[in-house]
């Protein structure tokens, strides 16, 4: 083992997390160390693609990390996760608790691959139970990186900001055509319809965005509705179980 890796690796308590490095002002005068930053950045993409290349047809599923086990979503996600697994979907979230198990749990008690993509944070949190296949980041938007690319979809559950953020960066690289037959399904009617109507309301009706920017997502309750649109934007890119 080289002496780098024989290191403590720095944690997430005390000196922060590796994104706070980064991007923390008063971190940023550290050109020097900067420039190093580029190449820990870097080996970050080439693990996240050797890991993450054959995990066969996948879709994404976000959602709050503090979804309770009896919230309704919790079983909504969980539900959701079992679909998939059982259509031959790999399942992909960010591995922590809440939503995340749920969608990670009923993918695995499908039989289905169970796959995390976990992040350094200022507070250990871990991969949840059921994730079968995990991998750490310390950067954010590698992660981010790593999500779209092997995802053929996302199912987006009741989240805040860590969702939200998941979210509007999906939306917002389908509308610049950055990723095409790309299909998200807002998981919750309830929850999300406040949101789809303020976008309709102010920012559609303000002219910042068009009407087939509102019509990339599908806001619903229902799971199935869910899984066969996933089917059906996954379809002509092939590799699905009976294809
Ligand atoms: C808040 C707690 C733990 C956080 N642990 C997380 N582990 C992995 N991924 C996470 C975590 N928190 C956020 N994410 C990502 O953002 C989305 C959820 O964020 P939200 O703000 O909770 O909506 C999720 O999809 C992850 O990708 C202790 O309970």
């Amino acid at each position: 083992m080289s002496p780098a890796r024989q290191a403590p690796r720095r944690g997430s308590r005390g000196d922060g997390t590796t994104d706070q490095r980064l991007l923390d002002p008063g971190a940023r005068l550290d050109t020097h160390t900067d420039l190093w930053r580029v190449l820990k950045i870097q080996a970050e993409f080439v693990e996240g693609f050797g890991q993450l290349s054959d995990l066969g047809p996948t879709i994404a599923v976000f959602g709050s990390a503090r979804t309770a086990v009896d919230d309704p979503s919790y079983a909504a996600a969980q539900e959701v996760g079992r679909r998939l697994a059982e259509e031959g979907f790999t399942v992909l979230t960010g591995g922590g608790p809440g939503a995340m198990e749920a969608a990670n749990k009923g993918a695995r008690t499908a039989g289905g691959l169970s796959v995390g993509l976990g992040i350094e944070l200022p507070y250990e949190t871990g991969m949840n139970e059921f994730v079968e296949h995990g991998v750490n980041f310390r950067y954010f938007f590698v992660r981010k990186t790593m999500f779209i690319k092997y995802a053929r979809g996302f199912v987006v559950l009741p989240g805040g900001l860590g969702t939200l953020d998941e979210l509007f960066e999906a939306l917002t690289l389908a509308q610049t055509g950055k990723v095409t037959q790309f299909p998200i399904v807002l998981l919750g009617t309830e929850f999300w319809g406040g949101l789809v109507e303020w976008l309709r309301g102010s920012v559609l009706a303000s002219g910042k965005i068009k009407q087939s920017d509102l019509d990339m997502m599908t806001v619903t309750d229902d799971v199935e509705l869910a899984v066969s649109l996933m089917r059906e934007a996954s379809a002509p890119l092939g590799g699905l179980l009976g294809e």
